[in-house]
């Protein structure tokens, strides 16, 4: 699926944040939204999902408007995961297999209990799948709304801060899922992050916001210091390690 976000500006009240974005996702890529505290990352990903509804512009799934879509069809395309997760009363397992539900007609399918089990597996949450989501330390709960947006099977994964609350280990088995999902599916994610290395390690793709409008995007080669100092307004580095380049914040 190919990801187009055409020209949307939002503004909250009298507060505009974004102004004129424009870029697009195609299969296969990951791509991380970066910028400051505020800038405006979770409200682009709620944009572009329609949860929030642009003051103008379009966010289009292979040519079609989402804001010509239901919210079950919108979520057959897109899984999103939240930066706070919200936790009902449910166990690991049966908030994991809700994120069926855009798929489901009448009652879980065989399918729908093997997917659901998949990704359990998966994400690690084998001794926790009876347990009750409100029962969960921050980082296991981000993990069952990272297993419920893939159970979802959506062409589409927004990710906002998916590795906020992660251990290193944890943040990284997340990255390289995500990564892997979306080099062995139809998938493309877009994720916000604060971590520059982390970007590097495991997105193809960055966006840098500021001031509510794309500062710059592209591969690698635009995590610069120039870029990350008008961006953050600190000093950094980028050296290699091993090849890969690393940053640095200097002083
Ligand atoms: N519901 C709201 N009503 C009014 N203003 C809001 C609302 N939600 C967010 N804002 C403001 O909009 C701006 C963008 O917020 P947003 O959460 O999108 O930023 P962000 O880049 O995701 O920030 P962070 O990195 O801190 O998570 C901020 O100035 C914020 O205070």
């Amino acid at each position: 699926m190919i990801l187009t976000v055409d020209n949307v500006s939002f503004q909250y009240k009298s507060t505009a944040v974004l102004d004129s974005i424009c870029f697009q996702v195609p299969v296969h890529n990951v791509v991380a939204v970066l910028g400051p505290n505020g800038v405006g990352k979770t409200t682009l990903l709620r944009c572009m999902n329609a949860i929030l509804r642009p003051k103008s512009g379009v966010v289009r799934i292979n040519g079609e408007n989402i804001l010509n879509m239901g919210t079950m069809e919108i979520a057959r395309r897109m899984g999103y995961v939240a930066q706070r997760a919200e936790a009902a009363r449910t166990t690991v397992f049966d908030a994991i297999l809700l994120g069926r539900r855009p798929h489901i007609t009448w009652r879980a399918s065989e399918h729908d209990l093997r997917l659901t089990h998949a990704a359990i597996d998966r994400l690690g949450l084998n001794s926790l799948s009876l347990r009750y989501v409100t029962e969960l330390s921050g980082g296991e709960l981000q993990k069952v709304s990272i297993a419920r947006a893939l159970v979802q099977e959506p062409g589409i994964l927004l990710l906002d801060e998916p590795t906020s609350s992660l251990d290193l280990k944890n943040q990284i088995e997340i990255l390289k899922t995500i990564r892997q999902v979306a080099a062995t599916h139809e998938v493309a994610a877009v994720m916000t992050m604060h971590n520059l290395n982390m970007a590097l390690r495991y997105a193809d793709q960055f966006i840098f916001l500021k001031a509510g409008r794309i500062f710059a995007a592209g591969g690698a080669e635009t995590v610069t210091p120039e870029i990350i100092g008008e961006v953050y307004d600190v000093a950094v580095d980028i050296t290699r390690h091993r090849g890969a380049p690393m940053v640095v914040p200097l002083g």
